[in-house]
């Protein structure tokens, strides 16, 4: 029969099959934060049962890290004891932590890839939504909840129900100043927030193909904002060459076998998916939203779409009130005060990298505050040795310390009521990155660009005057 890549991994990790619907899936890598492994530690601690294999556990701190001053005591109470908490949940069960003072620190989907702890074939889970960023290299990642983190803790399996298959393939060539970030946007925005649901998609086609791991990556990360449960990509040469010198890299003997492995990681040609949709990149240009969530998403330089039907306009005019725009009006020229350049779907080195073309010799607006909070100590110090930090500096760039940040401001790094924050992270929903703050997702070009110029641009224009070199 013929068979996609999920099914493919998703029956090799069966252990045994529960009943027609439900499968025991064998998990080969469980990461864990500190923001939703405390209760599954409890639970586990009160139930009197030990952690079956904590060698497939990793952990690091993320989420509640503050992002300056990182050798110092951490000042808020709360993230102090959730960190402790993890610290010490790690040293009593014997797994692998990285804590804030360790080298490989930093967001749990950025530390996992380029550490070479995520390897293709695999099933991966953590007690986080945006785990589907892993599926970058070809294997089953996805988010559970607390109390599933408990039970892959406990027997290193998961009751799971195979979900549908969807397959979103993407041929043509990609415009001035198109990155992975709008192509994910535009994907989302055709679907809408809930046309995932139920559904595994696999990316395919050539601009996928032709995507570095940081932009698979990318891509992968944000399938979850159309509901998805995962998004996956075929393995290939880009992804053995990416993993290759990582640190926990199977060595020469296993990257043999793991080549092997990646021939057989396909989806074979007759295979059936339960959904297929098919687009062209000739359509997509930069983006940004305009709305409370990822799908409300338009080409940078055209208007806030009007909404027709009514049951839909009453949530879009909510939308709109809140981020103080109106049906029909453009973007462009709006003053920007707040730039955040972070978070697990675009804080890679590739996206740093990226940014410093475009601002060298060039300074911020003044009325900006810029923000780059690397995805991790690994990004940071290439940063630092790269000398791309002395570039973020001459243009007015503050350069953070790793952590989740402003994506979800559960530290101190929140945008003010009211404010505008064109930011590279994934969520844009009321309130998400402080209390009345108003969040506008984009790509790291973009939002390079508006620190730049203080507004809202045309970004092709704005390239074709000064090219990236
Ligand atoms: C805190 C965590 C549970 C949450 C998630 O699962 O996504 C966070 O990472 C987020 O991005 O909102
Ligand atoms: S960077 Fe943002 S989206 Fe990613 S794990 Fe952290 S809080 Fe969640």
């Amino acid at each position: 029969m013929n068979k996609t890549l999920f099914d493919k991994i998703w029956e090799s990790h069966v252990v045994f099959s529960l009943n027609k619907k439900i499968d025991v899936l064998y998990i080969d890598r469980h990461y864990i934060h500190e923001v939703t492994s405390p209760q599954a530690f409890e639970e586990l601690k009160n139930k009197k049962i030990s952690i079956l294999r904590s060698n497939k556990i990793i952990a690091t701190t993320d989420h509640n890290v503050p992002t300056t001053n990182q050798n110092l005591p951490i000042k808020d109470v709360l993230s102090k004891f959730q960190i402790k908490t993890l610290e010490k949940n790690c040293d009593e069960n014997g797994i692998l932590f990285f804590g804030l003072k360790h080298d490989f620190q930093g967001i749990v989907h950025v530390i996992g890839p380029e550490l070479g702890i995520t390897l293709p074939g695999m099933t991966i889970v953590c007690g986080d939504s945006h785990t589907s960023t892993h599926g970058a290299f070809g294997c089953i990642a996805f988010g559970i909840g607390t109390s599933q983190v408990a039970m892959v803790m406990a027997t290193q399996c998961l009751l799971q129900s195979k979900p549908k298959q969807m397959r979103i393939k993407l041929t043509g060539n990609l415009n001035l100043g198109v990155s992975a970030k709008d192509i994910i946007l535009y994907i989302i925005s055709k679907l809408g927030p809930d046309g995932g649901t139920g559904y595994f998609i696999e990316y395919s086609g050539s601009v996928f193909k032709n995507m570095n791991m940081e932009e698979r990556m990318t891509v992968c990360n944000m399938s979850i904002e159309m509901g998805a449960r995962g998004g996956i990509i075929e393995p290939d040469a880009t992804t053995l060459k990416y993993l290759k010198y990582k640190f926990f890299y199977p060595k020469e003997k296993e990257f043999k076998k793991l080549k092997n492995l990646c021939k057989k990681l396909k989806t074979d040609k007759k295979a059936l998916f339960n959904k297929e949709y098919e687009f062209n990149s000739d359509q997509i240009y930069p983006m940004i939203t305009y709305g409370t969530n990822p799908s409300m998403c338009i080409n940078i330089s055209d208007p806030i779409p009007i909404e027709k039907i009514k049951n839909k306009k009453k949530i879009k005019m909510k939308s709109l009130k809140y981020m103080g725009f109106i049906e029909g009006k453009y973007l462009l020229g709006l003053k920007i005060n707040y730039v955040f350049i972070g978070s697990c779907t675009n804080s890679r080195i590739e996206d740093i990298l990226l940014i410093s073309k475009i601002i060298k010799n060039k300074k911020k607006a003044d009325n900006v505050s810029v923000i780059v909070v690397p995805g991790s100590k690994q990004v940071y110090k290439k940063m630092i040795n790269s000398g791309i930090n002395l570039i973020l500096l001459n243009a007015g760039f503050e350069l953070r310390q790793p952590g989740c940040s402003a994506c979800l401001g559960m530290n101190e790094d929140k945008i003010p009521y009211g404010e505008y924050c064109l930011s590279t992270s994934n969520r844009n929903f009321e309130g998400r990155q402080g209390k009345g703050a108003r969040t506008l997702l984009a790509s790291p070009l973009v939002a390079a660009i508006t620190a730049i110029e203080g507004k809202i641009v045309n970004i092709t224009e704005y390239i074709k005057n000064n090219p990236i070199k």
